[in-house]
This record gives C-alpha cells, structure tokens and sequence, in this order.
C-alpha cells in the first residue's frame, strides 16, 4: 500500500539541541493559579509553606522544567515590593487585569522558594505598564544581589541570605495590547524596554531579556511592532516572546487540527522580522524566540473580555478552560512545531500550569487531577531528549479557512546521544479522519521503534471534573507498548496513525 506521508530522517541533519526551557509553563495571580491551585495552607497536602502537595507531585509529572511569574497581564499593574516582608505587614490591591483583589499572600519569595524547593527554574517579569526603569532594576537587585546594597539587604533582612539567581527577564508583557495596563505604542515600549533592559543588566550582567513582541499574529501591528521594538533593543535584548491561543471556531475543525501549521508560520514571521533588523545592522547576533505564552484557549467563543469581569473579592474561578481530547491532539501538534524550531525557539510557556487554562485542575480542600492536554504535554516533555532532526515530511495538504493550505501528517524526531547511535523521541500527528500510513524513511539507519503514548480526538464537549477527565483518559490516552508498525524494510518503517491523533514513540537507532 503506498503510505499517506513520509517522513524522511537522518542524524547528519539536525535543526538544533532542544533546550529543556522548552518545556516551560506559568503561573499568574489570574484566578485560582496561584490560590487554590499552586498555593492553599488549608490543604490536606499543604506542606509548611502552605503549597500543595498535590499540585506540585503533578507539575512533576507534567516534565515542566521552568515556570514564569507573577504575569501575564497582571504584572503590568504589580507592585513587588507589596509583596515582600512579613506577611501580615502586607496590604491587599485591586489587580485591574483581572478586577480582583490580590491579597499579597504569595509574593516573589513564596514563589521563588517553591520553585526552587521543586527544581524549577523561574522566569520573572518586571512590570513596564505601570512602573519603569528603577522598580525594575530594584526587583533585580532584590532577587540577584549580594548583600552590601538596599536590595539585597531587604531580601537578607525578609530571610532570605542566599540570592536567587534568576536568570530569565520578561520585559513587560503584551505591551502592545490595548487591554494591557499601561499599553504603549512601539516607540514608547521599545525606549522604556532598552532603559530598564540596560538597568537591569547593570545589576545582574548575566540575566537573560526577554523583550515583548506581539500579543499575537492578529495584531494589527504585528510584524511592525517586533521590528520597531527591537530596533532600540536588538544588542541588549536575548529573546522576543511570542504568545499564541489556538481554539475551534464555529465548528470548523479542520483548521483548529491545523493550528500548529499557524504556529509554524507565525514563528518563521517573528524571525524573519527578526532576522530584518539584525540584517539592518550588519548584525551577526541572532535574536531568539521565548514563545512564553502558548495553549489552546476558548478566547473569542468563550471568555467574555476582562473588562466585563465583576470586581472579585476571592480567588475566582476565571478562564478555567475544560479541555477535550481533541485539545490534546493540538496541544500535541503545537509541540511538534515547537521542537521543529528548536534552533530559534529555547524557551516556551505552557499557558498556564494550574487552573487557568491549564494542565492540572484543583479543588479547593479537594483533588488535584490531570486535563486530556496534560498527557502530550508530560510525553513530549520525557521523550524529547537531545537535538531534534531537521525531518523532511512529505504529506498531502488539504485548505482550511483559518490557515490555508496545511499538511494532513506533521513530524518530529529527537535524537538524543551519540552522532551513530542514539535514542529516539517520534512524534508523529494525523490530522485527517482516516487512519493513515506513515513511512519513515531512514536510509543508512538501523531504527527499532518501541512503545510510547497515542492521543486521539474525541467528539464530546468537554465537562468538567475530574470523572470526566478519566474518562477522556480512558478512551483517548492510550500507552503504546509496541509501535505501531506495519511494514519494515531495510531503511524504511512504517507505522499506522489513528484518526485525528497524536503519536509518541520511543526508539533507538544505529548508524547502518
Ligand atoms: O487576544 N486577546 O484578546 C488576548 C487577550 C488577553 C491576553 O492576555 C494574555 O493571556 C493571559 C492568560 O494567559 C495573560 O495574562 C496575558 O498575557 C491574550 C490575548
């Protein structure tokens, strides 16, 4: 039977090492993520600093190596230093992001403690909405310094002797978005952007920045905001964050399967705007990409826009998003993109870890348990291991409205050890409704697939609670302790794709 797809393979061809920051997530003080999701005293899994057990056994399983903070749209309004010193000298403040009064329980040392007590590593954000070039360095200081200056001092003098090191900066989030607090034209955010980038490196020359591009590639000023932006912080700045929501849309499910290939695109315009200012300025320094903001969301279907939102007085329960397994298979897709940049693109954040449009549920006094999209991700973050391989995937397309023409079949392989012998990750989508065939293509490769994990897409909306999670999980998540192979030949080997699924195999492979 000839197959559907192929997928072309070798070890010589590589695109880059996958950075393990690639398997990031986030935290916001947005609704539950923090209280009742990372953070709840009363808990029967509480530990001593209040953080529940649960979740973070969870955020464990999920493979998540990086978690941004405090936001998101609410650092645009965020006063850290509310947020620092003994607790009940703290003030509660109406966060106007999400019209919901933050009591300043969980601050930047509650969060950087936990991270660390975990072994995550932290991303900051410094607010550039309300605030500027001084609160940004301070915040800096105050993470990074050594004792000797104010700063430094305070945290010392708050408990905390040892800096923490946080090496990652978000230079402000969504600056471009006219619901951000503080919102700026391009010309005003990149100036302010360079000011507090150069104060914050004076502190700590050895942070990474990361500069805010577009809120999204529907922007309206997408593509002209990224290369106005960077023309003033091109030599200071590391990375421009990119963040993307994906959802199906008036039932139009061909291109919500298809959203990973709108990722793909989106990432090559960013670095190509990118690439355009660096040209400009005769630069050989490449700008890559913190995609620190990505998920399926039910944004325009479902989210009624933050300013209709009533003033809440408790953690609320805001965009909890419920997802299906059809979610799961994009969320799966979109880390095939991910990986398939793995040149440009070192860090990314799954949007968000707990609660809020996220992975893992909780109730509060109640379980922890896992969304469909849980599964992709946590497989994704395990298997992919050393570089991933610059595959050629030759698939028939079919056109949507969303995305235009996109192929039926994506890929990605890992290869991890040495260059003639290593194991493998497969990652392997089907975005038809048939079962199809798929030829990996290895000449020269001696290649033994082995078992992995296989998501397929359901038809039910989703409910939530975790019942009908399980469910989902039952009838959609499958452990694979074979691959599926039909067919082998001497540099050839093919393998069976479900309907409307996602498919992650395990290998190991010699050079021949
Ligand atoms: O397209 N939009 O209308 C839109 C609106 C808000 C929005 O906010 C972003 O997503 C929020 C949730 O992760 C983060 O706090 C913020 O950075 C992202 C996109």
């Amino acid at each position: 039977m000839t197959p559907h797809a192929t997928v072309l393979l070798h070890p010589d061809f590589r695109t880059g090492a996958i950075d393990r920051r690639l398997f990031g997530s986030f935290v916001e003080h947005l609704g539950r993520a923090v209280y009742t999701g990372i953070y709840e005293p009363e808990h029967a899994t509480a530990d001593e600093h209040g953080f529940r057990r649960d979740v973070a056994d969870l955020t464990h399983e999920l493979g998540v190596t990086m978690v941004r903070y405090p936001g998101g749209n609410f650092v645009s309004n965020y006063v850290w230093e509310d947020g620092v010193g003994p607790v009940e000298d703290r003030k509660p403040f109406i966060d106007l992001a999400w019209r919901t009064v933050e009591p300043n329980l969980v601050g930047t040392d509650e969060f950087l403690q936990w991270a660390e007590r975990e072994g995550i590593e932290p991303m900051m954000a410094v607010n550039l909405g309300t605030r500027g070039v001084a609160a940004a360095a301070a915040l800096v200081e105050y993470c990074n310094g050594v004792a000797g200056s104010r700063w430094a001092d305070l945290r010392i003098a708050n408990g905390r002797e040892e800096p923490y090191g946080v090496t990652l900066w978000c230079l402000g989030n969504e600056m471009d978005g006219p619901w951000q607090i503080g919102h700026k034209d391009a010309h005003e955010y990149g100036k302010l952007a360079a000011e507090a980038g150069k104060a914050m490196k004076l502190v700590d020359p050895s942070i990474e920045l990361v500069v805010c591009g577009s809120s999204s590639m529907q922007m309206e000023t997408f593509g002209e905001w990224e290369q106005t932006v960077l023309s003033y912080t091109y030599d200071l700045v590391d990375h421009i964050s990119m963040h993307a929501y994906y959802e199906e849309l008036d039932g139009d499910r061909a291109s919500f399967l298809g959203s990973a290939t709108g990722m793909d695109r989106f990432i090559r315009r960013v670095v190509a705007s990118a690439d355009a200012v660096g040209a400009r300025k005769r630069s050989d320094k490449r700008i890559t990409i913190s995609f620190d903001e990505w998920n399926v969301w039910y944004l325009e279907s479902r989210f009624p826009g933050e300013t209709n939102l009533p003033l809440q007085h408790q953690p609320a329960r805001i965009i909890e998003d419920v997802y299906s397994g059809l979610d799961a298979v994009v969320v799966g897709d979109l880390l095939v993109t991910l990986l398939n940049h793995a040149d440009r693109v070192p860090v990314a954040c799954l949007a968000q870890l707990v609660n809020v449009i996220a992975p893992i549920m909780t109730e509060p006094g109640g379980e922890a348990w896992k969304q469909p999209t849980f599964h992709p991700f946590a497989a994704t973050a395990r298997l992919a291991q050393g570089d991933a391989l610059d595959v050629r995937v030759q698939a028939p397309t079919l056109t949507t409205r969303r995305h235009g023409d996109v192929p039926t079949v994506t890929a990605a392989v890992t290869w991890a050890g040495e260059p003639d012998a290593g194991e493998l990750g497969v990652f392997l989508v089907n975005r038809t409704a048939e079962p199809v065939e798929v030829e990996l293509r290895h000449p020269g490769v001696a290649l033994t697939l082995g078992g992995g994990v296989q998501v397929t897409a359901d038809h039910e909306p989703a409910v939530h609670g975790p019942a009908h999670a399980a469910k989902v999980e039952a009838e959609h998540v499958t452990t694979l302790d074979a691959a599926p192979v039909t067919a082998t030949t001497t540099g050839t080997t093919t393998v069976r794709l479900a309907p409307e699924s996602w498919t992650a195999l395990a290998g190991t492979a010699t050079l021949a």
